[in-house]
């Protein structure tokens, strides 16, 4: 049993979930890459070869790797888990009305480890026929041999976007993109089923059900600690997420919440993209971003009600410090012309995880920004990411810290 804490970005980091790229990343093609939110197909064996030196570093420095995919077999050999699961994904919306039945029947066959892998992968039809021939059904037969019956989830590599862990509690993200949204199924089985996590005891800020309307994903979330969180209003978190994730943390003791108003491109998706905690007071952020408005949420007088104070660009830093109970933010921009600082920011330069006050993962690619940060004091540990940086996402993004040693431990 774990007793999940994060109150900052920077203690210590404990436990942490990560997601070794598997067979899902097989399914990507140039055809359907945009569609998955991949910018390229990626070469498998080295992409693992990076996320198994992305987890012995993090081994390295204390910290217990938990893997997405043993966390969801395990919890897959709970009967209620796995019939809340296949009830989800083999709907006979997905299906069909005729294959349903048959197709269920299988999948309640089908032992845990594999289970979890096709849920992860997804199925094709001639991959389904293999195990189950003969079906009839006008789904199937409309069907090329290749074709998904269930689609693959190869966003599950970034952690973090659908499950964010704030001060006790958990945020089962709504996902904004098609793609992502049955990634919040499995975490919702494994928090509610997991031996690891059963025993509840945590506040649960969002199960993953609320509408995509009301979108917050985990890349525009930072617990920047003093009780205090920063989310990003972006490309994928919209106000109206925002405010409903606020109501559910300020009822559970969150003080403070500042919203930063992102420009909506795909190169700055999320927060994490344009920057992230290293250490006490201290950000790393990408040049381009600029100052950016942003808005201070506090409890309001009635319950459940946000009082919102709007706070102008020229301000973000300040906005930032005074949640923080600070006088002065540190922000660490690495001097270079804007187009080298571009190129890092698209691979991920901004987006390092801290696993610990000042020690921080990055890619290794980033050299500006790497020799920067180091001129700056911090520890960096640097990871190759060519493959894994494909899909538009760094160390930040690839980890869903759940125990941080508290900062004033
Ligand atoms: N926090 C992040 O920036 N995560 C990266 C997400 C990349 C993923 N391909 C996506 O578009 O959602």
């Amino acid at each position: 049993m774990l007793t999940p804490s994060i109150d900052s970005e920077i203690g210590r980091l404990q436990t942490v979930i990560i997601h070794r790229p598997g067979k899902e990343m097989l399914r990507l093609t140039p055809e359907n890459k945009d569609e998955l939110l991949f910018d390229d197909v990626l070469w498998l064996e080295r992409a693992q070869q990076e996320h198994d030196e992305f987890a012995r570093v993090l081994r390295s420095r204390g910290a217990q790797v938990l893997y997405l995919q043993d966390l969801l077999a395990e919890t897959l050999e709970i009967p209620e888990a796995r019939a809340f699961l296949l009830g989800a994904v083999l709907s006979e919306d997905s299906t069909g009305l005729a294959a349903s039945p048959a197709i269920r029947q299988w999948a309640e066959s089908v032992e845990a480890p594999a289970l979890a892998e096709t849920l992860i992968a997804g199925i094709t039809k001639e991959e389904l026929l293999e195990r189950i021939p003969g079906v009839s059904s006008m789904v199937l037969a409309s069907m090329d041999p290749e074709d998904l019956l269930i689609g693959p989830l190869p966003n599950h590599l970034f952690t973090r976007d659908t499950s964010s862990w704030i001060y006790n509690g958990v945020s089962i993200n709504s996902m904004s993109r098609q793609a992502r949204r049955r990634e919040s199924l499995n975490y919702r089985a494994i928090y509610t089923w997991h031996p690891l996590f059963a025993a509840g005891g945590f506040p649960i800020w969002s199960d993953g059900t609320v509408s995509p309307a009301l979108s917050t994903e985990g890349g525009d979330i930072q617990i920047i600690g003093n009780g205090a969180v920063l989310i990003g209003v972006s490309e994928r978190t919209c106000p109206q997420g925002v405010e409903r994730l606020a109501t559910q943390l300020f009822a559970g003791g969150v003080r403070e919440i500042v919203a930063v108003k992102m420009r909506k491109t795909r190169a700055q998706m999320h927060l994490d993209t344009i920057m992230t905690m290293v250490d006490h007071g201290t950000f790393t952020k990408y040049a381009g971003a600029g100052m950016l408005p942003t808005f201070t949420l506090r409890p309001g007088e009635r319950e459940g009600a946000v009082d919102v104070i709007e706070n102008p660009a020229e301000a973000m830093h300040d906005a930032i410090a005074a949640a923080l109970g600070i006088d002065e933010l540190i922000v660490l921009t690495t001097p270079q012309d804007s187009r080298a600082a571009a190129r890092e920011q698209w691979d991920d330069g901004a987006n390092s995880l801290a696993v610990a006050p000042g020690v921080i993962i990055t890619y290794e690619r980033n050299v500006n920004t790497n020799e920067y940060l180091t001129s700056m004091g911090m520890e960096v540990l640097t990871i190759p990411g060519s493959e894994l940086g494909r899909g538009r996402g760094g160390p930040h993004c690839m980890s869903c810290p759940v125990i941080r040693e508290p900062l004033d431990s």
